[in-house]
């Protein structure tokens, strides 16, 4: 499908601190707050590590990660996730499946920095509590993520998720899920410009840079999707570390 690239409306939402473990006092990265309307919100801070530390992490993460390419299952048929994966969780937690697939949860013992930077996260976001990690790597603009949300029930209704973004710069979309009362007849009583208006405010997209870190909150897993998509002219590797808080008992919330 075809998307417009449009600019994102931010409330600068004041000074955030960023927490390079490094660089203390150039600590002062802006935030940007983007309400999604109904409670979802997007929390985007384009310089949320400094360059170097971003490059340093990288490096680690991208020779120390067993990374695999596990096959999935999308609409009943079989195919190779079109990007490397790994899953780090705490002990204890409920097993994550998606898409069929079961993946091995390493402990965050494994890889001592990725300790480090969830300690980071965890100090830029006040009142946030990370338990489990899902990493990414893209190798080239081939490698990608199709539409989806991580509406996953051991997630919760409302769950925080915060997502880095290491190396090569990629876009990340976010469109709003059709609505359940009938779109067709709401369409078809309003003027055009109202329309266009109206479907604008329900897409967003981002430039997902070296060190920024981008956080999903409220219901934008319930009523949004979002996706990176290909850019086959692009050739360099990124990595994604996406930090999520996994409940012990996801049969209690329902
Ligand atoms: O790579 C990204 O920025 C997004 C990854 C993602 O959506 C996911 O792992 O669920
Ligand atoms: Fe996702």
């Amino acid at each position: 499908m075809s998307l417009r690239k449009l600019k994102v409306s931010v409330t600068v939402g004041g000074e955030a601190t960023n927490p390079s473990p490094n660089n203390e006092s150039e600590n002062k990265a802006k935030r940007q707050t983007v309400v999604l309307g109904n409670g979802s919100e997007v929390v985007f801070i384009p310089r949320f590590v400094s360059f170097d530390q971003a490059w340093t992490w990288f490096d680690y993460l991208h020779t120390h990660i067993p990374w695999t390419r596990p096959t999935i299952r999308v609409f009943g048929r079989s195919c190779l996730q079109p990007r490397d994966t790994c899953y780090v969780a705490s002990p204890g937690l409920p097993q994550l499946v998606y898409s069929g697939y079961q993946p091995h949860a390493y402990s965050w013992d494994d890889h001592p920095p990725l300790k480090q930077i969830l300690e980071a996260v965890h100090k830029a976001l006040p009142g946030s509590s990370f338990n489990s990690l899902i990493l990414n790597r893209y190798k080239g603009g081939h490698d990608h993520v199709g539409w989806h949300s991580d509406d996953e029930k051991l997630y919760g209704s409302t769950p925080e998720i915060a997502s880095l973004s290491l190396g090569c710069e990629r876009e990340f979309f976010l469109k709003k899920k059709p609505s359940k009362t009938c779109q067709e007849s709401r369409d078809d009583q309003e003027p055009k410009s109202k329309r266009l208006k109206r479907n604008h405010a329900d897409q967003h997209s981002f430039t997902l840079k070296h060190g920024s870190l981008l956080v999903m909150r409220g219901y934008t897993q319930r009523d949004w999707m979002h996706s990176v998509p290909k850019r086959t002219k692009v050739e360099a590797t990124r990595i994604n570390l996406t930090f999520r808080w996994v409940l012990q008992d996801p049969g209690a919330m329902s």
